[in-house]
């Protein structure tokens, strides 16, 4: 089946916040995922990646409000609230989380905390669970005798992948990855990506990364979306963004991103993203941005396309940015 088994309409998410002013932190975001995409969610801390992701697998808690639509497999789940989605939920849709690696429970072995997660079809004993989560260990480059390891006893990378392992314990078919590389040295960093590259092709596993590094998403996705203040600013290929960026916050993105071997200086974006819980009038990003006009205040920008499967929301689209 070649259509999305994820569809994402028009998210939007509120928390309350203080004084009753609702954050509005996501921000009619939209996007598909396809069996064997490579996506990425790209953009500065606190533009919205993360609470995309778990808005999407409804891991928000109460203090949040979620609307719009999210399909798997053209099944409706947000609007049928959690009973919807929790068959999905670490079935097909699975999740590395932020931080995972240093989450682990410290007095659990990694197989006892891996063999907790797996699907539950009738009973089934231990021996049999701790075979199973050593399979995983094993898909994921570790031996399977890492199940009775502690996790003070494995390394940060090894960490990240039992992380990874329990997370394709329900066997998913979109495994959202969200900075799974943060606190790994960049020897560390490159490992995981090319195991998650390997799952992906091994897997048919389609892989949604949320970074805040333009340069690394390119090692592993082909598509990237470029969030800014909790809405998508530029969506296309991952290349396109490096080369032909049409929106200013890409470019400026990229141009702070150390890419080894690219001979330029690095710069840093100036300013902060805006407050999100007061309403914003015209571009978000026209604050911060070198290339804003007076029209940029009026009205905020539509996502448009710009080149084929490559859409932009600046007003100045139209001419090389
Ligand atoms: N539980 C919460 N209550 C109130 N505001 C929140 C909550 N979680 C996130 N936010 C706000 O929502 C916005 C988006 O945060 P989010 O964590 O999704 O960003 P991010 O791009 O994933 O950044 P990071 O990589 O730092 O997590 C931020 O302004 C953040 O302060």
């Amino acid at each position: 089946m070649n259509g999305p088994v994820l569809e994402v309409r028009d998210l939007n998410v509120w928390f309350d916040g203080p004084g009753g002013r609702d954050v509005h932190a996501v921000r009619g975001v939209s996007f598909d995922v396809r069996p064997g995409d490579r996506l990425a969610l790209v953009g500065e801390s606190g533009c919205g990646k993360t609470t995309t992701v778990l808005g999407v697998l409804g891991l928000l808690g109460a203090t949040a409000s979620v609307s719009g639509s999210v399909r798997v497999d053209g099944q409706e789940v947000l609007t049928g609230g959690d009973a919807a989605m929790a068959p999905y939920r670490w079935g097909d849709l699975s999740i590395v989380f932020q931080g995972a690696l240093n989450a682990l429970n410290p007095v659990r072995t990694v197989g006892s905390q891996i063999a907790e997660v797996l699907p539950r079809d009738g009973r089934v004993s231990r021996r049999a669970a701790l075979r199973r989560a050593g399979e995983l260990l094993e898909r994921v480059g570790m031996a399977a005798r890492n199940v009775a390891f502690y996790p003070h006893e494995l390394s940060g990378g090894m960490r990240q992948r039992a992380c990874i392992a329990m997370a394709l314990a329900g066997e998913p078919r979109v495994l959202f990855a969200d900075e799974p590389t943060t606190a790994l040295d960049v020897v560390v960093q490159a490992q995981i990506l090319e195991l998650l590259d390997r799952l992906a092709d091994e897997l048919g596993l389609a892989i949604v990364l949320i970074s805040h590094d333009l340069g690394l998403v390119g090692q592993l996705c082909d598509r990237a979306m470029v969030m800014y203040a909790g809405r998508a600013v530029e969506e296309g290929p991952t290349e396109g963004l490096y080369t032909a960026p049409r929106h200013p916050y890409t470019r400026l993105l990229y141009e702070a991103t150390p890419v080894l071997g690219a001979d330029r200086p690095l710069r840093s974006i100036g300013g902060s993203p805006p407050a999100l819980d007061v309403p914003l009038a015209g571009c978000a990003f026209r604050g911060r941005c070198p290339d804003a006009e007076d029209r940029c205040s009026l009205a905020e920008p539509a996502l448009t396309p710009v080149a084929p499967a490559h859409r932009a929301a600046c007003h100045l689209t139209g001419r090389t940015p």
